[in-house]
């Protein structure tokens, strides 16, 4: 089939890294995709070698009738998270419904959360905009982590990579690619390891001194962007930083470059410790199966605390996961973090029991194959 899959960037990498990882999916199963996005800048480090069968496109390009009436038609028109659908776009669409070519089936591929509404919402259709278009429905199609959503993504060559991954070997090729903290100690060759992707956690200054004083080394390899102006924040002040790195040194950091969507992966599955951020992320640590802490996207009337909740509730937490989520997102004066060396072995446990049950569902786009082969 060809997919028409739609991408407003709104901030930050999950809108375009979920778009782009569901729509190289789908070409890798043989389906054939447009990709149309506001801003690809992305792209240009997450997938710089593209992906056989994903053509990305210009946004603006699909506001054009004539250009998008010369193109062939889809079966299937993906609207990522509620982004509308250019107008244009539709009555193109419409006039070759009208003239008997096709009627594609139209979605709206919602945000991931493990709350009860998913379950009651998924499949749901809603009267589309372009009315006549899509038989008049838009349907709602919505991630999750039960068998009764749309699942998670999970690409069907995943498990055999992971299992040749050489991760001495990919690591050795990394390190020259790294930029070390001088303020930090040296990096110990037996350190362990563990990636940093989050925005501002209140508890990452804690983190870094809890890592700097406890009994055995740390490696922290810390993602470019916000993950990197957050740590050097703490370490340019002065009293943050007195306050945490002053103990054992223990602690080594370095920055890491942008690394493609494929590289992060092999991150998340070299490190005995990932904290990870936003939507796409969490669902690789899933898979990665090593402990997570995982900052959620803060919403400003802060009803990401019951969704970090129920994805808790879902991973079926120990209280002292919980408590590591909790001060890892919670207000500056929030919970303690827990002593992750001593927990670390039965947070791993969690992790991998959860990661076998969800892994043991269909994955999103066989999911999506099947509902868009009912709806045709
Ligand atoms: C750090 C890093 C990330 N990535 C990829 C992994 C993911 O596909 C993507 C990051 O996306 P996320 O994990 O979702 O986190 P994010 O915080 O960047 O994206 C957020 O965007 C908001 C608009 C959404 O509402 C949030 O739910 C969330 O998805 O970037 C790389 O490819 N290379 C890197 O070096």
């Amino acid at each position: 089939m060809r997919w028409d899959i739609f991408c407003q960037v709104i901030d930050n990498f999950g809108d375009i890294g979920v778009a782009w990882r569901l729509a190289a999916d789908l070409a890798g199963r043989g389906e054939q995709v447009r990709l149309w996005v506001d801003d690809a800048r992305a792209l240009a480090w997450m997938a710089p070698e593209g992906c056989a069968g994903v053509q990305v496109l210009a946004w603006a390009q699909a506001l054009d009738v004539a250009l998008v009436s010369g193109l062939p038609g889809s079966d299937v028109w993906v609207e990522t998270f509620g982004c509308d659908l250019p107008a244009e776009f539709v009555a193109a669409g419409a006039s070759r419904i009208a003239a008997g070519i096709g009627r594609p089936v139209w979605l709206n591929l919602e945000y991931l959360s493990a709350e009860p509404y998913v379950e009651r919402s998924h499949a749901l259709p809603s009267p589309a905009r372009g009315a006549p278009v899509a038989g008049g429905m838009k349907w709602f199609f919505y991630p999750g982590f039960t068998p009764r959503t749309g699942g998670l993504l999970r690409e069907p060559d995943l498990r055999q990579r992971q299992a040749a991954f050489d991760a001495p070997g990919w690591l050795a090729q990394l390190r020259p690619r790294l930029r070390w903290e001088p303020r930090s100690a040296r990096p110990a060759a037996a350190a362990r390891l563990v990636s940093l992707f989050c925005y501002e956690p209140a508890a990452l200054a804690a983190l870094l001194r809890q890592l700097d004083e406890a009994e055995t080394p740390t490696h922290l390899l810390v993602t470019s962007g916000r993950a990197t102006a957050a740590v050097q924040a703490i370490l340019d002040d002065q009293n943050s930083f007195n306050r945490s790195i002053n103990g054992r040194s223990q602690l080594s950091i370095s920055y890491l470059p942008m690394l493609t969507q494929r590289d992060y992966d092999h991150l998340l599955w070299a490190c005995a410790l990932n904290f990870v951020r936003g939507e796409d992320s969490v669902v690789r640590a899933i898979w990665a199966g090593q402990p997570f802490v995982w900052q959620i996207y803060p919403q400003e009337d802060g009803v990401h605390h019951a969704k970090l909740d129920a994805f808790l509730d879902r991973l079926q937490a120990p209280a002292s996961l919980r408590a590591a989520h909790h001060a890892w997102n919670g207000p500056a004066a929030g919970a303690a973090l827990p002593d992750i060396a001593q927990n670390l072995a039965g947070w791993r446990q969690t992790v991998h029991e959860a990661g076998a049950g969800f892994g043991a569902q269909a994955d999103l786009v066989t999911a999506l194959l099947q509902f868009v082969l009912e709806k045709r």
